[in-house]
């Protein structure tokens, strides 16, 4: 037989199998659908007892009929010949069949761990590893790895030539795509790792951290759902392109009780994806902003009124600015929230108004404790001044307030400089701009000021409205996964770290791809962050999966002067094509620009990203308005974390490097985006 009918006969016998798991895959649906409709029959007898086995009922129903929704696509990925005889298939989901045999068996369960897990030299009790690749639900291709020889009947038939170097050839979409049936067995160990504690996982670009962050949350859901599915999984990512592009993931598996939510999308109600210059960047992700908040807390308000003067019984009563700052030291030095401390500051008023009347008291004037306080307390001139001297404090509002240079410069007093009040005022001058950095300082506000009142102006929640799936700024997520965690910010940690107070965590990065300039000082705040954790196990991946050889080794020369080489992963695939560096002046850059972004697009099947620096963004999509292609993207390096196109061009390299206060990592990042084509393009 020729080697292309062996392969023909092998995918027919693949295909019979394909057909059994998509015959009982209806009939599940049809089960579960059967289920969902009787468990309104149930709702009906409106019983509380009929009701909650109504809930049940339909949960269970809703959940199965959305696993087996999940897209179809590569449903049955693999199969397992064992030394026993006996084969398993494995897949997105578990099917059985209708004696309840393993028609299926789901990616996670402990008998699928030896297709990641066996090699040629533990070969787990597998023969044969097979990779079966389909479209719909037609197998197009198997691909084999024969483990143990000695094991393997005479008949037993070997095609193809690697299942992974196939996948990784393939021109990338748009979105991620899962890589259940080709994950590694370095990546495999991360995955299935424990859940409790921190789990964290570091390795080189390309390397696959965020698939494997992305495969261990539905690993870790699919092993405790009852854990972990009610108070959830939360996945924080970099941007929102970022989350927009690995969304299709975690559905891809059938997964969809995780919530992503990039940095800058963490508070709810409140959402942006701006970023400040690096310096300004650096400033409000420093630590030192907790104390500058707190601080700013005990200012009084912009509009304070300078004296409080009442009218009682004949006498008048004044409180003057000296008295009103120590009653407001007094207040602030009890370390409660001020927006739980407005009865205590009107009780201080009060107090403070008495004694000034008992002082006062005369043969005319005879004041009583009780009846002044109560008297005082109740009018309205009383209460509009405490409005005025302690209000409610919103914590947009707080920060908008910090646009004044004085006022900040009084709350940051010997902890930032004259410099950097500078830069920050002015950050906050423009009322309706916040950025990715001002989320973490607005959550630290929210704490530290404390729940304002409620407005009375606020309508009642709709009961006809579909009800949000969690409570506002809900934060007691079971798991927490940190992609691109080296990039944190300190009060992003301090962010982060309240999401997940009682979580487990899985955290990925490389050192290495940094963008903050202070590592020991994010470490410091991350410990803080994770301090009641004990576990702490580590997995480092050392294999690029994504840049050919050619390519890394240009994105590798950005950084060795600067890190070990074992810091730097091997990149697996040679392509033959090598990287493109033109040297153009800087007047014929628009042209080059064009010429570059035309070519890649001709020769790449997939995506090209234009990647340059933060500030020529802008200008650089300006200059290639005119191409119309969907498949081309114009990002600056900031955007291009975590991302991945077919072909990239990066432009002003120098320029990218030099705008960020960690220099040529940021140019490392930017030329590790590309599968396969990568032109550089250096003005002079
Ligand atoms: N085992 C695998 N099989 C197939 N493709 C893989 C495998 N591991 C990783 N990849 C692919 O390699 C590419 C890089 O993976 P990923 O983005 O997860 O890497 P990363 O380590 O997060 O990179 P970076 O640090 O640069 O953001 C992706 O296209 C991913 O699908």
């Amino acid at each position: 037989m020729s080697e292309a009918s062996e392969t023909q006969a092998e995918i027919a016998i693949e295909q019979r199998h394909v057909d059994l798991v998509y015959a009982r895959l209806d009939e599940l649906r049809a089960e579960a659908a059967a289920m969902r409709d009787k468990s309104y029959e149930y709702g009906r007898e409106a019983t509380p007892e009929a009701l909650n086995e109504r809930d049940v009922m339909l949960n269970h129903a809703n959940r199965t009929l959305q696993s087996l929704n999940a897209e179809s696509e590569g449903l049955v990925f693999g199969r397992l010949d064992l030394a026993s005889g006996d084969t398993v298939h494995i897949g997105r989901l578990g099917i059985r069949d209708q004696r309840f045999d393993n028609l299926l068996v789901d990616w996670r369960a402990p008998l699928a761990a030896p297709f990641y897990q066996a090699t040629p030299e533990q070969p787990q009790g597998v023969v044969r590893r097979r990779v079966i690749r389909s479209s719909r639900e037609r197998v197009v291709d198997v691909s084999d790895d024969l483990l143990d020889p000695d094991r393997a009947p005479s008949d037993m038939r070997v095609i193809g030539d690697g299942a992974l170097m196939a996948a990784l050839s393939r021109s990338r979409g748009e979105t991620m795509r899962n890589i259940v049936a080709t994950i590694q067995k370095e990546q495999d160990e991360a995955i299935r790792a424990p859940e409790g504690g921190v789990t964290e996982i570091t390795g080189g670009p390309g390397t696959g951290k965020t698939a494997v962050a992305l495969h261990r949350a539905a690993y870790l859901l699919y092993r405790d759902q009852r854990r972990l599915g009610g108070p959830g999984v939360l996945v924080i990512g970099p941007s929102p392109v970022f989350m927009s592009y690995i969304s299709r993931v975690l559905p891809s598996m059938g997964e969809h009780n995780v919530e992503l939510r990039a940095l800058g999308e963490v508070l709810d109600g409140i959402s942006t994806g701006a970023i400040d210059d690096p310096r300004t960047a650096e400033i409000k992700g420093s630590s030192r902003m907790v104390k500058v908040l707190r601080r700013a807390l005990r200012l009084p308000p912009p509009e304070e009124p300078g004296e409080l003067r009442i009218f009682y019984r004949g006498t008048v009563l004044k409180l003057e600015s000296d008295e009103l700052a120590r009653i407001r030291r007094k207040l602030n030095n009890k370390g409660v929230p001020p927006n739980k401390n407005r009865m205590k500051a009107a009780d201080a008023l009060l107090e403070a108004l008495w004694q000034q009347a008992s002082e006062l008291a005369g043969e005319n004037f005879h004041p009583d404790r009780e009846k002044l306080i109560t008297e005082i307390g109740e009018r309205i001139e009383f209460h509009r001044f405490l409005v005025a001297w302690w209000p409610a404090l919103y914590p947009l509002q707080v920060l908008r307030w910090l646009s004044d240079p004085a006022r900040l410069a009084k709350a940051a007093r010997r902890l930032l400089s004259a410099e950097e009040v500078d830069l920050l005022a002015k950050a906050w001058t423009d009322p309706t701009e916040w950025t990715v950095a001002d989320i973490a300082l607005i959550d630290e506000l929210r704490v530290l000021t404390g729940p304002p009142p409620k407005r009375r102006e606020q309508p009642e929640p709709d009961p006809a409205a579909e009800q949000p799936r969690r409570p506002f700024n809900y934060d007691e997520y079971a798991h927490v996964v940190v992609d691109e965690a080296q990039d944190l910010s300190p009060m992003q940690w301090r962010m982060v770290g309240r999401r997940g107070k009682h979580a487990s965590w899985t955290l990925v990065g490389d050192p290495v791809q940094s963008s903050w300039p202070d590592p020991a000082e994010a470490d410091t705040a991350r410990d803080e962050a994770l301090s009641g954790q004990h576990a702490h196990r580590r997995f480092t991946l050392r294999t690029n999966y994504r840049n050919s050889a050619e390519i890394f080794e240009v994105a590798a020369g950005a950084v060795r002067d600067l890190v070990a080489a074992e810091e730097l992963p091997t990149a697996v695939r040679s392509t033959g094509f090598e990287p493109v560096r033109r040297q153009v002046p800087e007047p014929d850059l628009v042209t080059a620009t064009g010429e570059a972004a035309r070519e890649l697009l001709e020769a790449a099947e997939g995506t090209v990203g234009v990647i340059t620096t933060m500030a020529r963004r802008d200008e650089v999509r300006s200059w290639l308005s005119a191409i119309e292609d969907p498949r081309l993207r114009v990002v600056g390096s900031l955007d291009a974390k975590g991302m991945e196109y077919d072909a990239v061009a990066v432009v002003d390299p120098e320029g990218l490097a030099a705008e960020s206060s960690t220099g040529s990592r940021a140019l490392y990042v930017a030329l590790s985006r590309a599968t396969h084509l990568l032109t550089v393009l250096k003005p002079s």
